[in-house]
């Protein structure tokens, strides 16, 4: 194939469905640059593989999900990883709060294949799986929870690893089955600096997850307590196996109580959901795209 000639073509070809379309981003995945050709319309770079959410929304049982994992995963790796790439890489952008809902324009190259694919961000399993949550934490609540959680994630990658849980929701019982293990940093602050609907007050919640324990966050986004020890019976948990007593007591939270649990693992940096005591979702290797042309749409 002739790589050069291809890849204008590709890119000429996707810029004008962009446009046609009115999408708010074009995201390549793979080895083409999109550079050359101009355009208004953002242009994100997935830099990196990055493991698929479809090998991780769990079905009904442990079990189920790790057979499901084995079907998955060589079809997912040789057939449409980069889509799944390219629609995880629109979806945590979305989420953020850095690209509006639409229909996105995918550009893959891969040795052998060229493709162009148009994905809807509103369909995707991320996004849908996110809805759920939102019968029962304000979506932007959710979104500053999860952003939080993603930049904690990342950047425990580059070295200083944290482990963390915000729990959200249904806050009085959730400080009715749990205790402070050290002083609770929040106590007496004013709520406007306790509110993560506040882009101002996620340094000090980041500086807070060092700290041990998990956070209490209410429906509205004000954080009540940090800090703090989950009191629950992890028994009978049906999560993966190997996550420890901050994960378990995360899950069982959310199993005794109407709350939703973000999770971060201290190992890896994976960002986990939990509500009604299983796990909604799981992201592997948090890493933006990154956005080289353009402004982002929000
Ligand atoms: N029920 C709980 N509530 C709040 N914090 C807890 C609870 N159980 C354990 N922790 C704290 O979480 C930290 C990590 O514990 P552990 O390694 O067992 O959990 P984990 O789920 O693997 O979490 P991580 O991935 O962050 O290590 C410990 O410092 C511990 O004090």
């Amino acid at each position: 194939m002739d790589t050069i000639n291809t890849a204008t073509v590709l890119a000429g070809h996707a810029v004008q469905i962009a446009k046609e379309l009115g999408a708010p981003a074009i995201i390549v995945s793979g080895d083409i640059d999109l550079e050359s050709i101009e355009t208004d319309i953002p242009i994100y770079y997935v830099t990196r593989r990055q493991k698929s959410i479809i090998d991780n929304l769990i079905s009904d049982t442990p079990d189920e999900g790790q057979k499901l994992k084995k079907i998955i995963e060589p079809i997912n790796r040789e057939t449409s990883g980069n889509v799944r790439y390219i629609e995880e890489a629109a979806a945590i952008e979305h989420i953020i709060g850095e690209l509006r809902e639409g229909t996105i324009v995918g550009v893959i190259q891969t040795k052998e294949s060229s493709a162009i694919v148009i994905h809807e961000i509103s369909q995707s399993p991320l996004i849908r799986t996110l809805q759920e949550c939102e019968e029962r934490i304000e979506p932007e609540v959710m979104r500053a929870a999860l952003t939080i959680a993603f930049d904690i994630a990342a950047s425990g990658r580059e070295g200083h690893k944290i482990g963390t849980a915000f729990i959200l929701g249904d806050t009085e019982e959730v400080m009715q089955r749990s205790h402070q293990m050290i002083l609770n940093p929040y106590a007496g602050h004013k709520d406007e600096h306790r509110n993560i609907l506040d882009r101002m007050n996620w340094e000090s919640v980041k500086e807070f997850a060092l700290l041990d324990g998990i956070f209490v966050i209410s429906e509205a986004g004000i954080v009540n307590a940090a800090g703090r020890y989950l009191d629950v019976d992890a028994k009978d948990i049906g999560i993966e196996k190997g996550l420890g007593g901050r994960h378990v007591s995360a899950a069982a939270i959310t199993r005794d109580t109407f709350a939703i649990a973000v999770t971060i693992s201290e190992s890896g940096g994976t960002v986990r959901v939990y509500m009604d005591g299983k796990e909604l979702l799981c992201l592997d290797y948090i890493e933006r795209p990154s956005l080289r042309s353009g402004k982002p749409q929000r």
